[in-house]
């Protein structure tokens, strides 16, 4: 739909290792000998997920091919660069992009050379494209809460240059939010924004858990929360922005079907959505095409996209006169577009 391909959009929830633009994942695969399949069809087989996954642990397999390539600085600061060249092309004018920096040093990279591979990636894309962004701090849920203390604290001195959050993300099925209490607390402390993976998979008492203990100030997915009247009207009295993936959770069976998708029962409850990707290439998505969903499945008029994008300008991890700055170039097209 042209009118979606126009919008100006913003993207609050972007896993780097689930965006590599799939010519130069297939390319360095290739090239540091990891796949050896001989036609690009067969590796978009292998990288992306298929509507037959069964779950989020299926789902999460596919990240080890963008990981094994992500151990370099330059591929490091290429995806990034690219990943912001493309959503610089689909209008996207402000994106949070996040990454577990520890998932980068398997290969001999410390931490800060894979912070700041990335920074310099959206550094140079500003430059050359305009598309503003930042970068959000993931910790592993199956890791000790040892191992999300160290990215809390080997990550605080690029607070305001570049990283404004941490979250918490992997298999939530096993590993409950409080196991990362005290890191959180950490992050609380130091000045992080927070924003953690919660209810994706069915359990409603991550939520309140990650808002109560964590201190998330929004959560990624939420579906859950459909389940529970409580959790519903603690999200509204808290004012927690939910950072809504649909693609994604059909994926991840997180929900049944699109018929079942509690979005439109947030947004009658009054509850701050905003729609997402996760992850580009491992769930073949884009903004547009999620949408563009929402539009054909659940009837969302353009006008209703358009809050959706409201909604995420309101809840994105920067000072109040960037968010006048970014509203107002927002504004300016969506008036242009007639739109508002
Ligand atoms: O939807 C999701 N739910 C939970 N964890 C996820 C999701 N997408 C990606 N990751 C996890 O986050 C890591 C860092 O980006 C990925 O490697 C993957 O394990
Ligand atoms: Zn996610």
């Amino acid at each position: 739909m042209d009118v979606l391909k126009l919008l100006p959009k913003t993207e609050l929830h972007c896993h780097l290792d689930g965006s590599v633009r799939p010519k130069t994942m297939y390319e360095l695969l290739l090239k540091e000998g990891i796949i050896e399949v001989n036609d690009f069809r067969e590796f978009e087989e292998l990288v992306m997920v298929k509507d037959d996954c069964k779950s989020l642990i299926e789902y999460l397999k596919k990240f080890q091919y963008p990981l094994s390539i992500m151990q370099k600085k330059e591929n490091m600061e290429r995806i990034t660069y690219e990943l912001l060249e493309d959503l610089n092309a689909q209008n996207v004018k402000y994106v949070e992009i996040r990454f577990a920096p520890y998932l980068h040093t398997k290969e001999g990279l410390s931490f800060e050379e894979v912070v700041e591979s990335v920074l310099v990636g959206m550094e140079r894309a500003k430059k050359d494209f305009g598309i503003w962004s930042n970068a959000v701090l993931i910790c592993m849920r199956n890791e000790r809460v040892e191992e999300s203390i160290k990215v809390i604290k080997n990550g605080a001195k690029y607070i305001g240059k570049g990283v404004v959050a941490v979250d918490l993300a992997g298999n939530e099925q096993d590993f409950p939010p409080e196991i990362h209490q005290k890191a959180f607390n950490l992050a609380y402390d130091m000045g992080y924004n927070i924003t953690i993976h919660a209810g994706e998979t069915g359990i409603a008492e991550n939520i309140p858990k990650s808002i109560e203990l964590l201190h998330a100030q929004r959560i990624g997915h939420g579906i859950a929360a459909a389940k529970d009247p409580k959790v519903m009207e603690l999200l509204k009295e808290k004012n927690i922005f939910l950072e809504m993936c649909p693609i994604s959770n059909l994926q991840t069976k997180s929900v049944k079907s699109i018929e079942d998708y509690p979005i439109r029962k947030f947004l009658a409850k009054g509850l701050k959505v905003t729609v997402n990707t996760d992850n580009i290439t491992v769930s073949n998505t884009s903004l547009e095409r999620e949408y563009q969903l929402l539009m054909e499945k659940l009837d969302f008029t353009i006008e209703e996209v358009v809050g959706l994008i409201q909604n995420s300008i309101d809840a994105a991890f920067i000072k109040d006169n960037e968010r006048d700055i970014l509203r107002k170039k927002v504004d300016e097209e969506l008036r242009n577009m007639e739109l508002i």
